[in-house]
């Protein structure tokens, strides 16, 4: 066998990369896969990079949430996943749609069939001239659905608790009642993805509250993959997946999972924090804790069996712990 000059037979080269070519392609068990992907908007000669590199993979059945502050992407990574803005580079699928590639009549398809969406403001998801029960049906008959539209609208109010309003028009209903007739009229043509929008934007907490035990209920009783966008960092308390997203990039992911103490029995709800290690190996550190350790520029790693050490950069040449 030959030997490289680093100590590695070429048999052990030839392993490793028929390892990464075995490998499954990347997001091949997701709903939603973003890889890698980038908008850059021109304005008067001036470019704005609102997606710069984004990784995000949702699982078919999840309900997640996206956060992030003013300006972060978020928007422009919703109208992208919705079929209405084209990624610059990089790649978006979503149930098996190639949001690159899709032409004109695929993409009508895809906004009818594949995606159901609630905006933030109430009357861009209502048409204000007819009734909530005539809003659910509107879209399967824009569909051609013709059997049991009735039955469907009327099922999906009464599962959103809104079955009183059906005979209202928008401008009868609260803002918390509108938006959950929105969630009802996006999920009307039984969508793979329902894509929500800051669809508490314009709404006070209590009612915030109903409107997310919504799209809860919705997610758990019809299982369709939702994911929630807004700056509200209190919808962590409301979903199990929230991702952060910031400067164009996905940055720390929190997970909530019930655990069961072994001692009592006794189950708790622990929510941790993750940082996100893209795919070209690249770890967003928090900020505070580089500046609580000074972090500038240099730091330096070190691979221990079951985690990686990462220390300040010491003028003095002093090497990590542990180091030979
Ligand atoms: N059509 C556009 N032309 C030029 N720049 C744009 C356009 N749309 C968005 N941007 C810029 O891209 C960046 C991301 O904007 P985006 O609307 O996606 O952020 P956001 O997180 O949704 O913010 P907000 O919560 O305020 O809606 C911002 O710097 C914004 O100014």
């Amino acid at each position: 066998m030959t030997e490289s000059s680093t100590g590695i037979t070429l048999g052990e080269l030839e392993r490793r990369a028929a390892a990464r070519r075995d490998r499954p392609e990347y997001g091949h068990d997701a709903l939603i896969t973003c890889d890698r992907l980038v908008r850059i908007f021109s304005a008067d000669g001036v470019e704005v990079q609102a997606l710069q590199g984004l990784d995000l993979l949702v699982r078919e059945g999840e309900l997640m949430a996206l956060v992030g502050a003013s300006g972060s992407g978020k928007s422009t990574l919703m109208n992208i996943l919705a079929g209405l803005d084209e990624p610059t580079a990089g790649a978006a699928k979503v149930a098996g749609c190639d949001l690159l590639t899709m032409g004109a009549k695929d993409r009508l398809r895809y906004r009818r069939e594949v995606v159901g969406f609630v905006w933030q403001q109430t009357a861009r998801n209502l048409l204000p001239y007819l009734s909530a029960a005539q809003n659910v049906t509107l879209p399967m008959q824009l569909r051609g659905r013709t059997k049991k539209k009735a039955e469907r609208a009327e099922s999906l109010l009464s599962l959103l608790d809104v079955s009183d309003c059906r005979d209202r028009r928008p401008h009868q209903m609260s803002g918390g009642q509108q938006q959950r007739v929105a969630i009802a009229v996006a999920l009307a043509n039984e969508p793979s993805v329902l894509l929500a929008d800051e669809p508490t934007g314009e709404l006070d907490s209590r009612t915030a509250e109903q409107v997310f035990a919504a799209l809860r209920t919705a997610n758990e009783e019809l299982g369709t993959t939702t994911l929630i966008v807004t700056h509200d960092q209190s919808v962590a308390d409301e979903v199990r997946r929230t991702v952060a997203i910031r400067d164009g990039r996905t940055s720390t992911e929190t997970l909530k999972r019930t655990e069961i103490d072994a001692a009592t029995g006794q189950e708790s709800v622990v929510a941790r924090e993750y940082a996100m290690l893209d795919r070209a190996g690249r770890l967003q550190l928090p900020a505070d804790y580089t500046d609580a350790l000074g972090m500038r520029d240099r730091v330096m790693l070190e691979l221990e069996p079951d985690h990686i050490g990462i220390w300040p950069d010491d003028e003095t040449g002093r090497l990590p712990p542990h180091s030979g």
